[in-house]
């Protein structure tokens, strides 16, 4: 369908933020259940880029869902929307020259697969946060697995809902591994990206 848009090319590009900011840009999608443990790497991977002086933002699924994705609930379909336009998002603050630390559910394939299409291949790092649904149910840091099985939820994931396991992600975090060394081998695994 004809759109009748014409791309405007921006005089500022990526490569220049890049030298300006002395680091590259890229995103690191942890993906798992909820309570894996997504937001908390995320969070301790921000931390310690941080510290580096790195441009980082940190995108979560229940904040961004507060927020332009507040439309979105939990059907496929909308699941689908949610990570589309996270992709989109994502793309953005990588253009912008920031790493990305995006923390959701994305239990679909397809959908982990449109956002590495958006952003790139070669900016895209996926973690699977590899904490079963037996673990997860017993932390169950939100309440929301208690509410499931009392069939007050009724997609949730890993109870009535899929989760579609990775088949070939970049890292598999362990549960049985402290936040602050899962964090440290994701840093190991994508710091050359970081170089000039
Ligand atoms: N039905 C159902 N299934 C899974 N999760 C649910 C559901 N209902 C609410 N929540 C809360 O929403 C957070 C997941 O949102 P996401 O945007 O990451 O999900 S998705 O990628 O669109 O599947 C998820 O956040 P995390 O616990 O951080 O994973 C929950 O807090
Ligand atoms: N090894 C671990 N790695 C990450 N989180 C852990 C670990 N062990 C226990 N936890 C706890 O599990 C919970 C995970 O919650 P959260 O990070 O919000 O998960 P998610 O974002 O996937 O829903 C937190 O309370 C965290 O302290």
């Amino acid at each position: 369908m004809e759109d009748n848009l014409v791309e405007y090319q921006y005089k500022i590009t990526r490569a220049q933020r890049r030298e300006l900011n002395g680091h590259g840009s890229f995103l690191v999608l942890f993906t798992g259940l909820s309570g894996s443990g997504k937001s908390t790497l995320a969070n301790t991977l921000e931390k310690r880029l941080f510290e580096m002086k790195i441009k980082t933002y940190v995108l979560d699924g229940d904040n961004i869902r507060k927020g332009i994705n507040q439309n979105l609930g939990f059907s496929p379909e909308d699941r689908s929307e949610n990570n589309r336009r996270i992709g989109e998002i994502s793309k953005l603050f990588i253009d912008a020259g920031c790493v990305v630390l995006a923390a959701f559910v994305s239990p679909y394939k397809k959908d982990r697969e449109n956002i590495k299409q958006t952003v790139g291949a070669n900016n895209f790092f996926e973690v699977f946060v590899n904490t079963d649904i037996e673990e997860c149910e017993r932390r169950d840091t939100k309440g929301l697995y208690k509410k499931a099985r009392a069939g007050e939820i009724t997609n949730m994931t890993g109870i009535s809902a899929p989760y579609e396991v990775p088949d070939n992600p970049d890292i598999v975090i362990s549960p049985s591994t402290s936040p602050e060394e899962s964090a440290e081998s994701i840093y190991a695994h994508v710091k050359h990206k970081l170089l000039l």
